[in-house]
């Protein structure tokens, strides 16, 4: 039989730990609305007692998106009247409210953050939960760092807290020391005696991911009778980040007969609340990033493309639709072989001769040598060139439609930031200057204004790909254009180049997509 497994997020607690994550009161609920089309069970929306900034963004996360029975809404306090009560006059605006108390039951807690004895810290844990359930029925306790405390005081602290009300019990591997094995084994054992002592109170756990088993961890549990999951989306949270909720989530539906147990998720909102939570966050998701980075569901060497246009399951165990997205990604490199380069010309209609192909193949693989990325525009030049070269008359002159930069420069400044672009299109140069609120404005605008293709850039991203002062920039942006989305990166030392090429490149999709003639013979 199937388990339903619950699902708690704490993105917008723990995943708000990470420095430079914070969110502002909007952003919380815009994160919250999101998270609840996901059909997490429980948002934990942060620390009221920090800031008053965060209790009135827990307060209106309770009004606004608490407001229905499915969700339930819940923020975290320390062993502390004061923690508690600011929880509590957060949430309670929410038709579920829960209030979340932690306390540490590791010796090193309790001896050396405390200074306390372990009864006088079973006590203080007690007391808080007697006193949160005069003011709400729901109340979970987590026991801090309960991986490395003795099972015993673990198991005396949970059953004394049970006794006092609490709703549901989460197990944390607060530092991430725990392994999957022995994790499972203990939540075994705790399961089993909670369940003697009163089935109802579900036990919960929270795993970190300092060792790079979060995920494994938090399914070890699933497997071993945890009712419920703590996850953040992209897997962020203090230091190395929580178990990653795509992830376990996705891990339970691809093998669903090995953990037998099931979340409410809608996982085809995954993508949808990754992209969210990475831009408002600041956070990049790493690209290798199982689910929502972006090559999760990407192709890159020639193996594996033909082996995918043979059959999907070759190298396919989720479909990307399943998690939200369009489709799988074959992207063409030094590495793509003759079926994915025959295939993107055939999807483009540039049907060529078997002679042909060989000959545009040889060119494809010295352009990706020299470039890492080859996209579709690059494909139409490349038939084209080959064509002139082999003196044959191609129906139309592809290369005129696509834009190539051969110049730019960018001023800069507080009082008239401006760019000056060339480009070139087939023949013709074009040559255009015009200002902006930043220089990217600018350099954008020039190139709206000469390309007279109207986009709106929806997310501009840079990052550095290596360290030092050599290193390369490397600019993912993604824009709007008639309904539709287009991702578009590009790598250069020089940022302002990198974000001019990357915005190149999706005018150049656009193109291939929405303006090249509809049957493109040679
Ligand atoms: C594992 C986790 O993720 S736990 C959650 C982490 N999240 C946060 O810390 C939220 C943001 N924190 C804050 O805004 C602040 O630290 C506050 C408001 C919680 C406390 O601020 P301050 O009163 O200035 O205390 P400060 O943070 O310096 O020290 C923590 C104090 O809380 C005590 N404390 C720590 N954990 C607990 C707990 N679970 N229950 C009771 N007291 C606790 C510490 O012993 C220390 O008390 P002391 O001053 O008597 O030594
Ligand atoms: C508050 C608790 C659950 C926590 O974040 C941890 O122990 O990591
Ligand atoms: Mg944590």
């Amino acid at each position: 039989m199937t388990r339903k497994i619950w699902v708690f997020d704490t993105t917008l607690r723990d995943g708000e730990q990470v420095p430079g994550a914070k969110l502002n009161l909007y952003e919380k609920v815009e994160v919250a609305k999101q998270l609840k089309k996901l059909q997490v069970d429980i948002i934990e929306a942060g620390f009221p007692a920090s800031s008053t900034g965060d209790f009135n963004a827990v307060m209106e996360v309770a009004k606004q998106v608490g407001n229905t029975s499915d969700i339930m809404i819940t923020a975290l306090a320390r062993a502390v009247k004061q923690d508690i009560d600011a929880v509590y006059n957060s949430v309670k605006y929410a038709n579920n409210p829960m209030i979340h108390i932690v306390l540490g039951t590791s010796d090193i807690h309790v001896e050396k953050k405390f200074n306390k004895s372990k009864d006088q810290i079973l006590q203080i844990g007690v007391d808080a939960v007697k006193y949160a359930k005069t003011l709400t029925n729901e109340v979970q306790y987590s026991t801090e760092d309960a991986s490395r405390s003795d099972f015993e005081y673990l198991w005396s602290t949970i059953e004394a807290v049970m006794k006092a009300g609490a709703t549901m019990i989460n197990v944390p591997d607060t530092v991430g020391y725990a392994e999957p094995q022995e994790f499972g084994e203990m939540i075994y054992k705790l399961n089993d005696r909670m369940k003697n002592l009163n089935d109802k109170v579900l036990l919960s756990v929270h795993c970190h991911n300092d060792l790079g088993m979060a995920t494994a961890n938090t399914l070890a549990a699933v497997k071993n009778g945890a009712d419920k999951v703590e996850c953040t989306i992209n897997g962020i949270g203090e230091r190395a980040g929580n178990a990653a909720l795509e992830e376990v989530v996705m891990a339970m539906i691809t093998r669903d007969k090995v953990y037998g147990a099931q979340t409410n998720i809608n996982a085809k909102e995954i993508m949808n609340t990754s992209r969210l939570v990475s831009s408002f966050m600041g956070l990049d998701v790493q690209v290798n990033k199982a689910i929502t980075g972006d090559n999760a569901f990407a192709h890159s060497s020639g193996i594996h493309q033909d082996g995918l246009l043979k059959s999907r399951d070759a190298y396919e165990i989720i479909s990307p639709t399943a998690v939200g997205l369009d489709d799988m990604e074959l992207v063409l490199t030094a590495r793509s072989g003759r079926h994915a380069v025959k295939n993107a010309l055939e999807k483009l209609n540039l049907d060529l001769t078997a002679e042909q192909f060989e000959g545009v193949f040889e060119n494809f693989l010295t352009l990706a040598d020299a470039k890492k990325e080859v996209y579709n525009h690059d494909l139409y030049v490349l038939v084209e060139d080959y064509f002139k070269k082999h003196n044959m008359a191609t129906e139309t002159t592809y290369s005129d439609y696509f834009y190539e930069i051969e110049d730019l420069q960018v001023i800069s400044n507080s009082i008239f930031p401006s760019a000056s672009v060339k480009l070139r299109k087939g023949e013709a140069i074009i040559k255009h200057s015009a200002s902006g609120s930043g220089p990217i404005a600018a350099l954008y605008t020039a190139i709206t204004e000469m390309t007279e293709i109207e986009t709106k850039l929806v997310e501009y991203n840079i990052s550095s790909v290596s360290r030092g002062k050599e290193a390369l920039g490397k600019v993912k942006i993604q824009v709007a254009y008639e309904g539709e989305t287009y991702l578009a990166k590009a790598t250069h030392t020089d940022i302002m180049m990198a974000s001019a090429m990357a915005y190149i490149n999706a005018i150049n999709t656009i193109i291939v997509e929405k303006m090249m003639p509809e049957t493109a013979t040679v």
